[in-house]
């Protein structure tokens, strides 16, 4: 039993504290994401920013079960991906960050962003293939839209652009990172990418996760609708 002037297992330094909450945050996500078959079969990565500048983040790390993620199932990295320990200094004393961290770090180095989420539905799988990848496609006219940050209004259009899928992630990033800072497009909330997944960001781990949230929810109106209008991924 504690008392109120006990403290057991409290990190001393603030930033462990934070990295702590952070992580107790991703994994109670992954495993409502896991339930929701938003990120099943070791899918997904998620992350959350620590440290604004420098910039560090912790990411989880590749591989895992995120129905099931663990504290050590987490690293660090910064700025440019590479894996660091608390003082920020290169270290490989931790498991291998995600294969997709650069997207993630492409994102969080955006200055209103705090966490990023990734998640592999069956609906948002659907929609990245019906819709051509060099358009993507505009969500327009759903009162959820309003869900996504600074959005006022159903009337509202949401653009979702489709990155071709890749197992070169560096180019990826460069790719989003330019659709990211291209003013002459509209802004997004988030992307997909064909036949493989969302990525969507917030100013907190909350706020990340309601976008997913809103996300799939209208994925799934969209596709729903066109498989019963028997257009979906029927585009011969
Ligand atoms: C089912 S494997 C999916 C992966 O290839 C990848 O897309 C993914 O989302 C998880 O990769 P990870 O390296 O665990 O972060
Ligand atoms: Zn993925």
């Amino acid at each position: 039993m504690t008392t109120d002037t006990e403290v057991t297992s409290s990190p001393s330094h603030p930033a462990l504290a934070g990295a702590e909450r952070a992580i107790a945050e991703l994994q109670e996500t992954g495993q409502y994401f896991f339930q929701r078959g938003w990120s099943v079969g070791t899918s997904s990565n998620y992350s959350a920013v620590l440290n604004r500048s420098p910039l560090q983040l912790v990411v989880t790390a590749s591989g895992m079960d995120k129905g099931r993620l663990k504290p050590n199932d987490f690293v660090r990295c910064n700025y440019d991906g590479v894996q660091v320990d608390t003082d920020n200094q290169p270290t490989t004393d931790q498991p291998r960050s995600s294969a997709e961290t650069l997207l993630h770090v492409v994102l969080a180095r955006l200055e209103d962003v705090g966490s990023v989420l990734h998640t592999h539905s069956v609906w948002g799988t659907l929609l990245s293939d019906h819709f051509s990848a060099e358009g993507g496609f505009e969500i327009e006219d759903y009162e959820m839209l309003k869900g996504l940050a600074g959005v006022k209004t159903h009337r509202h259009v949401e653009s979702v652009p489709i990155f071709d899928n890749t197992q070169d992630i560096p180019k990826l990033a460069e790719k989003v990172d330019k659709r990211l800072h291209d003013e002459s497009l509209p802004p997004i909330h988030g992307f997909l990418i064909r036949n493989h997944g969302l990525y969507t960001w917030g100013e907190n781990v909350a706020e990340a996760r309601r976008h997913i949230e809103i996300y799939e929810f209208l994925f799934e109106v969209l596709g729903r609708k066109l498989s019963a209008q028997g257009k979906l991924c029927n585009n011969a």
